[in-house]
């Protein structure tokens, strides 16, 4: 378990004090998924940092399995590190070794010295992210996608119990990088790495994390269960976030409905109710009538979701919304 305890960092510019992050308190479970996302700026990098103490903090206590990590002696980072792989958003591979010695180097920094060992080792690492026919090829002769599986597999080699993913997928294209988050899912689930990604897009929050945390100016303004912030948000930040993901223009919206008789709802399904025929039968009920303004359906990781903007008309559109509510199904009406 990774604990934030109480955390303020600033960095020194020119004799000020550049505010970075500001009270941060929380944890994340050894095991999990756990994304942080928020806008340029917002603090994630430095945030991610402090868990390898690449950066320290101005005040606060960094907590992993209940050890202050900022009381290590050098030696005592050395394993800490040894313990936490990171990948990058531009991949830091070494141009002039081949994918092999790439994946190989953190091995000989470790003092791994076998050569039978770490051959079986890499050949191990490789097969387990797709490489394997590529072992001789050098970072230039790769695909991002393929760049960044050499990443991950280089961050596997000593081990490690944590794996930090710093915008990770920022510089690849939607498919790769559901390929790359698809990897990533995969050795969570079989390996029972922690695993941290900091990313400004929703989409890869959605895609792979249990639970996500909002940063917005070097403060957590929303955090819990990916399925709950992304479908309730609270915070200005994160609705535009998931606004942004939606590609909704809630202005549009808003306009679009005026010519729309009704009250306009907008319902959301989670996990088995979503695929149910709740709508027909709520209208045969109460006699009302409804039409759908906008409409999807989707997952947030294994869970199916939906939600629908309505606009019922007729009948008893009180009791509809009741029997709707009874189905487990959240009603937020929208326009009464
Ligand atoms: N080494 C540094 N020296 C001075 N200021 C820094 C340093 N690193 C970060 N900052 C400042 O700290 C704040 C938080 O930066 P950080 O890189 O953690 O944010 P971020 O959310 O990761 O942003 P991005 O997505 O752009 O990387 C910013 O105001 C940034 O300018």
């Amino acid at each position: 378990m990774i604990r934030f305890q109480n955390i303020h960092k600033s960095y020194q510019v020119a004799g000020q004090d550049v505010p970075a992050l500001n009270g941060i308190d929380f944890e994340i479970s050894a095991g999990e998924v756990f994304g942080i996302i928020g806008h340029s700026g917002a603090g994630k990098s430095t945030l991610v940092r402090l868990i390898n103490l690449l950066e320290r903090p101005s005040q606060g206590q960094v907590l992993i399995d209940g050890r202050d990590i900022t009381a290590l002696s050098d030696a005592g980072l050395r394993d800490l590190r040894r313990g936490i792989g990171m990948i990058f958003q531009h991949f830091n591979l070494l141009s002039s070794k081949t994918v092999a010695e790439n994946v190989a180097f953190p091995l000989k920094l470790a003092g791994v010295s076998d050569k039978a060992t770490i051959a079986a080792r890499v050949a191990a690492l490789l097969a387990r992210v797709g490489l394997t026919e590529h072992a001789d090829k050098y970072p230039a002769q790769l695909s991002g996608g393929q760049k960044q599986r050499v990443g991950v597999a280089r961050a596997l080699a000593t081990e490690p119990a944590i794996l930090l993913c710093d915008e990770a997928t920022s510089a690849l294209d939607p498919q790769t990088t559901r390929s790359v988050l698809r990897l990533l899912a995969e050795i969570n689930r079989e390996l029972g790495l922690t695993i941290v990604i900091i990313t400004h897009e929703m989409d890869v929050v959605r895609t792979v994390c249990d639970r996500v945390a909002v940063l917005d100016s070097g403060q957590v303004v929303e955090l819990g269960p990916v399925a709950d912030v992304f479908l309730h948000p609270r915070h200005a930040t994160t609705r535009r976030f998931v606004l942004e993901a939606e590609h909704v223009d809630e202005g549009e919206q808003v306009d679009d409905y005026a010519h729309v008789p009704g009250r306009v709802v907008r319902l959301t399904f989670k996990g088995e109710s979503t695929y149910a025929p709740v709508l027909g039968a709520v209208a045969r009920e109460t006699g009302v009538d409804f039409s759908i303004l906008t409409g999807r359906i989707d997952r947030i990781k294994d869970t199916p979701y939906g939600q629908l903007t309505v606009t019922f008309t007729g009948g008893n559109v009180d009791t509809a919304l009741a029997h709707l509510a009874a189905r487990d199904i959240t009603v937020e009406v929208l326009r009464a």
